[in-house]
């Protein structure tokens, strides 16, 4: 049996904890390896695996998706990607890279999405397999598998994408998905649904890699891995347009107002092509409480909002005398980053995944659209936090209003109702996200925990001390 030296278990937890996507953020991973796919370089050269591993050093148990290569030389621009340099006992030196960076893994991931192949493990107790399925049907797009220009997209991400660009073809963005849940995900049923339904309102999709690992005891997990589609190059996210806007005291409420418009559309999509349902009064007392439990969580995760405990339960129970709108499948974890701007076509929404920090069965059950309207609310009141964090610009409440107006009138105007006719209900779900916000960037970026905080008691009307 050859040996890795250092192996696995030396060096894999460490550079783990360190990755954008690791959910347990300041805890030690504790992994075990629960499956594998082997891909086969055409070149013969690099050696390419993805890893599946479960962390058990979280609050609960996750998997992780991570592709590795192994190279018998540096690639020196794969240095920034570099996991580890080890010994193997028969191949010798081995530099072993971050998969998603290195354009092999990527090249073969794209190939088999698109040409509809199948890559599974060697075998043994961690079995894994899976296979791409092409959306659609473009001939073009496999000519994206060689000799094309391969780049990690940089900046705030829960997964890992990769842009593929060059002359035979449109460009095409794969999302790898790094933690994988058992299902399917929703950012690949829900945009390919949308795709489906004649919605100009996301970038096509092109494919997906869906597969099957090993889970507790006999049981097999099955989940999307990755995730292929039309990238928009050169556009700007509404999140860097609107904390641009707000430090510059610059008018946003056109954009906004279009914004709602798009996002009331998406909104009437969805409803046509998912299952909607009437909001009863047990699934109304069960949302509530769905919010109660994330507020308890969020108070002893937060310092600093225990003392809101009763307010915040006041605005939870003003929505219990007040009429609700039907429920449906929304996009989940709507803000400005997740809607791109397109030259000639608008604004797009992206990345249907829902929060991250919520387990699959609650991302996908149908929802009150208003939650979506309150994320981008809560994400224009961000856009002027971040001004002030990035830019040292104080924005003032009236930029902030006047453009969460305008949004909200393009999505009345669309929609034929208007979301302020629901106020307790906009309330509590702007609160909700407030509370999961401060949760997240606890747990992901601390120094960006003051705008959700300052948020929580704007809305609870508590002035900060
Ligand atoms: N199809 C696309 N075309 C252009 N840019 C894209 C596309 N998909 C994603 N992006 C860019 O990548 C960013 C992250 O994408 P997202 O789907 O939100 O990933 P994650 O799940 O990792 O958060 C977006 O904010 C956007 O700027
Ligand atoms: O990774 P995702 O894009 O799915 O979303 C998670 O991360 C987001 C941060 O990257 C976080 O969004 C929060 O910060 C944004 C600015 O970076 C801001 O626009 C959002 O309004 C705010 O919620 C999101 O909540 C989280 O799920």
């Amino acid at each position: 049996m050859p040996t890795l030296t250092p192996s696995f278990a030396d060096f894999l937890p460490e550079w783990v904890a360190r990755q954008r996507w690791y959910t347990a953020k300041g805890r030690t991973p504790q992994l075990q390896r629960v499956g594998g796919l082997r891909y086969q370089d055409p070149e013969g050269e690099v050696g390419v695996e993805t890893w599946l591993v479960q962390d058990d050093g979280g609050p609960a148990p996750v998997v992780y998706q991570i592709p590795l290569t192994y190279r018998g030389a540096p690639e020196p621009e794969l240095a920034h990607a570099l996991v580890a340099q080890a010994e193997h006992s028969e191949l010798g030196p081995r530099w072993i890279y971050d998969g998603c960076h290195d354009p092999v893994y990527a090249r073969l991931l794209l190939s088999t999405i698109l040409g509809g192949e199948t890559v599974e493990s060697d075998g043994g107790a961690q079995y894994g397999r899976a296979a791409g399925h092409r959306a659609g049907g473009d001939g073009a797009m496999t000519a994206h598998t060689a000799g094309e220009q391969v780049r990690v997209l940089r900046g705030e991400q829960s997964n890992t994408s990769i842009i593929f660009e060059g002359e035979d073809g449109p460009p095409v963005i794969c999302k790898v998905f790094r933690v994988l849940a058992d299902g399917r995900n929703p950012d690949v049923v829900v945009q390919e649904a949308l795709a489906a339904a004649g919605s100009t309102r996301v970038p096509a999709p092109l494919g997906d890699l869906y597969g099957e690992w090993p889970g507790a005891g006999d049981q097999r997990r099955h989940g999307h891995l990755a995730f292929a589609q039309e990238f928009l190059p050169g556009v700007e996210d509404a999140w860097r347009v609107a904390v641009r806007a707000a430090a510059d005291g610059a008018d946003l409420t056109e954009r906004a107002t279009h914004l709602g418009s798009a996002v009331a559309s998406v909104h009437r999509d969805l409803a046509a092509a998912f299952p909607t349902h009437e909001a009863t009064a047990p699934v109304r007392s069960q949302l509530r409480a769905t919010w109660r439990h994330r507020a308890t969580a969020a108070l002893l995760e937060v310092p600093g909002l225990e003392e809101h405990r009763e307010t915040i339960a006041a605005v939870y129970a003003r929505t219990e005398n007040t009429t609700w709108p039907g429920l449906q499948r929304i996009h989940g974890d709507l803000h400005l980053g997740q809607v791109i701007e397109a030259p000639g076509r608008g604004w797009l929404l992206l990345d249907f995944e829902g929060e991250p920090l919520r387990p699959l069965g609650e991302r996908t059950a149908p929802d009150l659209a208003l939650r979506d309207v309150a994320g981008i609310l809560r994400s224009l009141d961000y856009a002027a936090g971040a001004a002030l964090r990035e830019h040292g610009a104080e924005v003032a409440d009236d930029w902030v209003a006047r453009a969460r107006g305008a949004f909200l009138d393009g999505y009345a105007r669309e929609a034929g109702r208007d979301p302020r006719e629901d106020a307790e209900l906009l309330a509590a779900l702007e609160l909700d996200k407030a509370l999961y916000e401060a949760v997240y960037e606890v747990r992901n970026r601390p120094e960006w925990l003051s705008i959700p905080v300052s948020g929580v008691r704007r809305l609870l009307g508590v002035t900060a001390p």
